[in-house]
C-alpha cells in the first residue's frame, strides 16, 4: 500500500471529519502511535446516510451477475494485496503475521463466496392450499446497513458484512473498532478499485461511536443494524434499534466449552484445542474459554497441552518467528491478567504462564490453568487472551450440564473417539456452532452465530445473504 487513509470515506472520497477532530492509534506492541485518524462526527454519520441512501436504488437495481462480478474483483485485489494488508493488521493489532494472514485468506474469501451467492438470491412460487391463488415470494435487499465491526478481525469481519450486504444489494455505512480503523479504511479503497459505485460503501471511523450509531440507527433510512462485538453492547444497540424496528444480525460474545471425552485421541484433541485456543492469540469470540477434561485423562492432556503452550514464541506480531503476538490493549491484557490472579488466588495452579512479562507493550504469557475452582470469573467472562483453564468431569451428563451452564451459546468443542455420543453431545449443547473433533468452525461458506445472549441472526455461508433480505410476499389470482 501506498499509504495508511487517515480520512474517512464517504461517498467515494477520503474526507476529514467534519469537526476536524482527530484520534490516534497505537501500536500494541510498543504503546506507541502509529496514526492520526479522522474522528467520525454525528455530522459525519448522516453524511455517510445521506450516501449510502442516495445509492441504494442503483445498486440494488444493479444485474446480480455485475455485483457478482464485482465481488470477484473485490477478492482478486485481496488476493493480491494480502500481504500488505495483513501487515497492516498486525500494525493495528498486534496480532503475529501469521494469524494476520490467515485473515486475510478467510477475509477475501467471504468476497468471493458471495460473489457466488450474489446470483442466487433466488425466491419462491407455489399454489396457495385453496387452489384459489398462487404465493410468489421475492427477494428485494434490505436497504441502508449500519456495520459495527470489532478490533479482533479488522478485515474478516468487514469482509463478512460487507460481502453479503453488497451481494443482496444493500448499500452500507461501516463503523469500524477505533483500535482498528486502517484496515477498514484500506478496505474502501479496494472496494472502489474494484469498481463498487461511490456511496455504496461508507467507512466512519469514530471515538464517539455510541452517539455516532445512535444517530445512524434513529435515521428513518437506515433499515439494518449488522454488530460483532460484546454482548453488553449488543444489548445496548439492540434497544437502540428496537425504536425504529430495526431488522438486525447480532453476533455477541461467547464462552466456548472444550470437552474432551477419555476416548478422544488425545493428540488430536491437543492440537485442536491449540487452534481453539490460541488462534488470534485467544482474542476471539470463538475461541475456547473452558476446558472440560474427563478425570481419567484430564492430567495427560494438561500435560500436553501446556509444553504445547510454553513452547509458543510470543514476540511483536510484525517478526516472522512469533507465534503470540501482544493483546490489542491495555484494557484487555489488564483484564486478561486479574482473571488469572483471581482464578489462582481462589486455588487454581498454573501449569504454564500466569502473568504478564515485563517487556514494554500489552503481552501476555499463554497459560495454562488446572484445578480451576467452580465459581472462578474465568470460567463464566470471555478471557478474550491466551488463556486455557481446566476443570475435570466424570460422565456425559455432567460434561453437558457444565458446558450449558452459561447464558451465552456460540460455539462449543467436543473431542471424542465415540461418532454416535459425537452427535448426541453436539446436540444437546446449547450453541449455534459446534466443533466435533475440529478446533475451527469459521467458515465462510457455513452459518455462524449463536443462541442464547451470543446473539442472532446468522452470517456467512448461504443464510448470511438471507440476513441482507426481505422476504416480499405477493399474492397473485389468475
Ligand atoms: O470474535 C469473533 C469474531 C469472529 C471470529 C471468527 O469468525 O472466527
Amino acid at each position: 500500500m501506498d499509504r495508511t487513509i487517515t480520512d474517512l470515506y464517504i461517498n467515494g472520497k477520503a474526507v476529514p471529519a467534519s469537526d476536524g477532530g482527530r484520534f490516534d492509534v497505537l501500536d500494541p506492541a510498543t504503546g506507541k502511535v502509529i496514526a492520526s485518524v479522522a474522528d467520525g462526527t454525528v455530522a459525519d454519520a448522516i453524511a455517510a446516510v445521506d450516501a449510502a441512501a442516495a445509492a441504494a436504488a442503483q445498486w440494488a437495481a444493479t444485474a446480480p451477475r455485475e455485483r457478482a462480478e464485482t465481488l470477484r474483483r473485490a477478492f482478486v485485489l485481496m488476493t493480491e494485496r494480502a500481504e500488505d494488508l495483513a501487515r497492516l493488521i498486525t500494525l493495528e493489532n498486534g496480532k503475529s503475521l501469521r494469524d494476520a494472514r490467515g485473515e486475510m485468506a478467510y477475509a477475501a474469501e467471504f468476497f468471493r463466496w458471495y460473489a457466488e451467492e450474489a446470483v442466487r438470491s433466488a425466491g419462491v412460487v407455489t399454489t396457495a392450499p385453496s387452489g384459489q391463488n398462487r404465493i410468489l415470494v421475492v427477494r428485494q435487499p434490505v436497504g441502508v446497513c449500519v456495520l459495527v465491526t470489532p478490533w479482533n478481525f479488522p478485515a474478516a469481519m468487514a469482509t463478512r458484512k460487507i460481502g453479503p450486504a453488497l451481494a443482496a444489494g444493500c448499500t452500507v455505512v461501516l463503523k469500524p473498532a477505533s483500535d482498528t480503523p486502517l484496515t477498514a479504511l484500506a478496505l474502501a479503497g479496494l472496494l472502489a478499485d474494484a469498481g463498487v459505485p461511490a456511496g455504496v460503501v461508507n467507512v466512519v471511523p469514530a471515538r464517539r461511536s455510541g452517539e455516532v450509531v445512535s444517530t445512524m440507527l434513529h435515521d428513518p433510512r437506515v433499515r439494518k443494524l449488522s454488530f460483532t462485538g460484546s454482548t453488553e453492547v449488543g444489548r445496548v444497540l439492540l434497544g437502540e434499534a428496537a425504536d425504529q424496528v430495526i431488522n438486525t444480525s447480532m453476533e455477541l460474545g461467547g464462552n466456548a466449552p472444550f470437552l474432551v471425552f477419555a476416548d478422544a485421541d488425545l493428540d488430536a484433541a491437543v492440537d485442536g484445542a491449540m487452534i481453539a485456543k490460541m488462534r488470534n492469540a485467544g482474542e476471539a469470540c470463538t475461541a475456547a474459554n473452558r476446558f472440560y477434561v474427563e478425570t481419567s485423562v484430564a492430567a495427560e492432556f494438561s500435560r500436553r497441552l501446556a509444553e504445547r503452550m510454553s513452547a509458543l514464541r510470543l514476540g511483536p506480531g510484525s517478526d516472522e518467528n512469533t507465534e503470540v503476538g501482544p493483546l490489542v490493549n491495555e484494557a484487555t491484557v489488564s483484564k486478561v491478567d486479574s482473571l488469572v490472579r483471581e482464578a489462582v488466588a481462589a486455588g487454581a495452579t498454573a501449569l504454564v504462564g500466569g502473568r504478564r512479562p515485563s517487556q514494554a507493550g500489552f503481552y501476555y504469557e499463554p497459560t495454562v490453568l488446572c484445578d480451576v475452582r467452580p465459581g472462578s470469573a474465568i470460567l463464566h467472562e470471555e478471557i478474550f487472551g491466551p488463556v486455557a483453564p481446566i476443570v475435570t468431569f466424570d460422565d456425559e451428563r455432567e460434561a453437558i450440564e457444565l458446558a450449558n451452564d452459561t447464558e451465552y451459546g456460540l460455539v462449543s468443542y467436543v473431542y471424542t473417539g465415540d461418532l454416535a455420543r459425537g452427535l448426541r453431545v453436539s446436540e444437546a449443547l446449547e450453541a449455534g456452532m459446534v466443533g466435533l473433533n475440529r478446533g475451527l468452525v469459521s467458515d465462510p461458506a457455513a452459518p455462524f452465530g449463536g443462541v442464547k445472549q451470543s446473539g442472532l441472526g446468522r452470517e456467512g455461508g448461504h443464510e448470511g445473504m438471507l440476513d441482507y433480505l426481505e422476504s416480499k410476499y405477493i399474492a397473485v389470482q389468475w
